[in-house]
């Protein structure tokens, strides 16, 4: 719904008006210069043109070439004829909508969902699963080479084969990729005197009220529904933003693959929850597998759902998963993978790649709760996670305990100090992990990196652009890119994970 991945944008496939929402991002089609030109263009705003669409962009829609020039449509797909029209120009390239497929690609789906073109949350479901993984390996191959400026096996006129190559290995897809989402966020509001609770309609706060979210676990589908017709029942007000009165703002929903155990957190506005603990009396009696009924207090924070703020209402204030043989405890707010099944097969890549025979001392840079920290640590001797966010690592800490795993130690600040600053107290890595956020890595710790000359490099992207400019530095210091493995963590949209295993070469 929503809330899906933190992003918003259309799909647009039809040629009614729509705007391009999320300029300005840090797109990787490579020379995307965002300075508009007086230059005169091959196309204009408001034409109507017919455009060969070559590829696909970092947000899913179409690379198309009109009179020769870079156009990105929304709902387009390569091989496609279209006829689209110009909606906005800058240097080198331009934005499209599409009026009409003239030819349309092999590819091309129904998307199942209802209400994908309003949504927003997923970008691809207009194209076949089988295509969509191509998709995503080929734009990490192509970051690769031309951001990372990196010879790919098999691609390109000197992809050579040759030594050196990189390998991209084909995208690890999920064999039924619908329904992976273990967390939704649902907003709630009021309209015609009645909640409702779905998703924001493009470009607006409006609230669109939908039952179904077909990448969302079905548990967290079913209870969000029965919590917005219990808060109906009780007559439990929604908030609505127009005049800040009202309570309910977002349902929150936490599900355990391996554990079936469900958390619901009521989000309010306010520190008041009309009727808290008869609301969460019935949703412990109508939601099979509920642990944890939780109120959080939301602080208005632009882009966070969930305020600082959490009471138990009713049962733990936690829920249990696993990955792989490690537990976890996933509490209101502790960052989690979001799909469980690709969790194990990125974090399997990760191992394979870190070569582990259990003798290595790990650094687990951007560890979040330690995942990744604890899934290695029953394979190396040590492990040492740094995270910017103090909670996060105490429940690394915790988790840690909760597994019996006593190799493993955490230390919150910022990865480009505290590895310095282990460095200079003797610590030596033979294998370094990083797991940045979509910005990548900091200069500083890329430098660090290369002073402490680890054997390996794992580096797990969510943003190939990116990655491929931090492997180039990392390149330059002395290690090797021997092989990518993109994983399909968010089928249908246009987000695209990889794993790169790396070797340092001795000079
Ligand atoms: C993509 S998440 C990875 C989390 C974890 N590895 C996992 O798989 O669940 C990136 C993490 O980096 C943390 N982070 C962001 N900037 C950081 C920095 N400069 N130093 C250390 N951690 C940082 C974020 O808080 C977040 O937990």
């Amino acid at each position: 719904m929503a809330q899906r991945n933190g992003r918003g944008g259309r799909t647009q496939r039809s040629g009614t008006a729509a705007g391009r929402p999320g300029g300005g991002r840090g797109g990787a089609q490579g020379g995307r210069g965002e300075s508009p030109s007086s230059a005169p263009k091959p196309v204009a705003i408001g034409e109507t043109v017919t455009a060969e669409v070559i590829g696909i962009g970092h947000e899913g829609e179409g690379v198309g070439r009109a009179n020769g020039f870079t156009l990105f449509i929304r709902g387009a797909l390569p091989g496609e004829r279209v006829r689209a029209r110009v909606t906005g120009l800058k240097k080198q390239f331009g934005y499209a909508e599409l009026v009409e497929v003239l030819e349309a690609s092999a590819d091309r789906l129904v998307p199942p969902c209802p209400v994908y073109d309003e949504c927003g949350g997923c970008q691809l479901q207009h194209l076949g699963y089988e295509a969509q993984l191509a998709a995503k390996r080929r734009i990490v191959a192509d970051s690769l080479q031309r951001i990372g400026k990196l010879r790919v096996a098999g691609e390109g006129a000197d992809s050579a084969a040759g030594e050196g190559a990189v390998i991209v290995r084909p995208t690890i897809g999920m064999k039924d990729p619908w329904r992976y989402r273990n967390k939704i966020q649902v907003p709630i509001g009021e309209r015609e005197g009645g909640l409702v609770g779905g998703f924001y309609a493009a470009g607006s706060r409006r609230i669109v009220d939908a039952d179904r979210c077909l990448i969302a676990s079905e548990e967290a589908d079913d209870a969000v529904r029965v919590v917005k017709a219990i808060a109906r029942e009780l007559g439990v007000p929604a908030y609505d933003a127009d005049t800040g009165l009202g309570a309910l703002r977002h349902v929150v929903v936490k599900t355990g693959y391996r554990t079936g155990e469900t958390m619901v957190v009521l989000v309010t506005a306010g520190p008041e929850l009309p009727q808290a603990e008869r609301f969460a009396a019935k949703i412990a009696e109508a939601i099979p597998g509920v642990e944890s009924v939780c109120h959080n207090v939301s602080d208005g924070s632009p882009g966070a759902v969930m305020g600082p703020e959490t009471k138990v209402l009713w049962g733990r204030d936690r829920i249990y998963d696993a990955i792989g043989d490690v537990r976890f405890a996933i509490s209101a707010h502790s960052f989690y993978q979001v799909n469980p099944v690709q969790t194990e097969a990125l974090y399997g890549a990760a191992l394979e790649y870190a070569g582990l025979t259990g003798e290595e001392t790990v650094i687990d840079a951007y560890c979040g709760v330690g995942t990744i920290s604890l899934f290695l640590a029953r394979r190396a001797k040590r492990v040492y996670g740094v995270e910017l966010v103090p909670e996060a690592v105490r429940d690394a800490q915790r988790n840690a305990e909760l597994n019996g795993i006593d190799n493993a130690v955490f230390e919150a600040g910022r990865a480009e100090e505290v590895l310095p600053a282990w460095q200079e107290r003797g610590i030596r890595a033979d294998v370094i992990v990083v797991d940045p956020p979509r910005k990548g890595c900091d200069a500083a710790l890329l430098d660090t990196i290369v002073a402490m000359r680890p054997a390996r490099v794992v580096y797990v992207s969510c943003n190939p652009s990116t990655l491929a400019r931090d492997l180039r530095v990392l390149e330059d210091g002395g290690f090797r890119t021997v092989e990518a493995q993109p994983v399909d963590m968010f089928p249908w949209t246009a987000h695209v994970e990889c794993v790169i295993g790396m070797q340092r070469i001795d000079t």
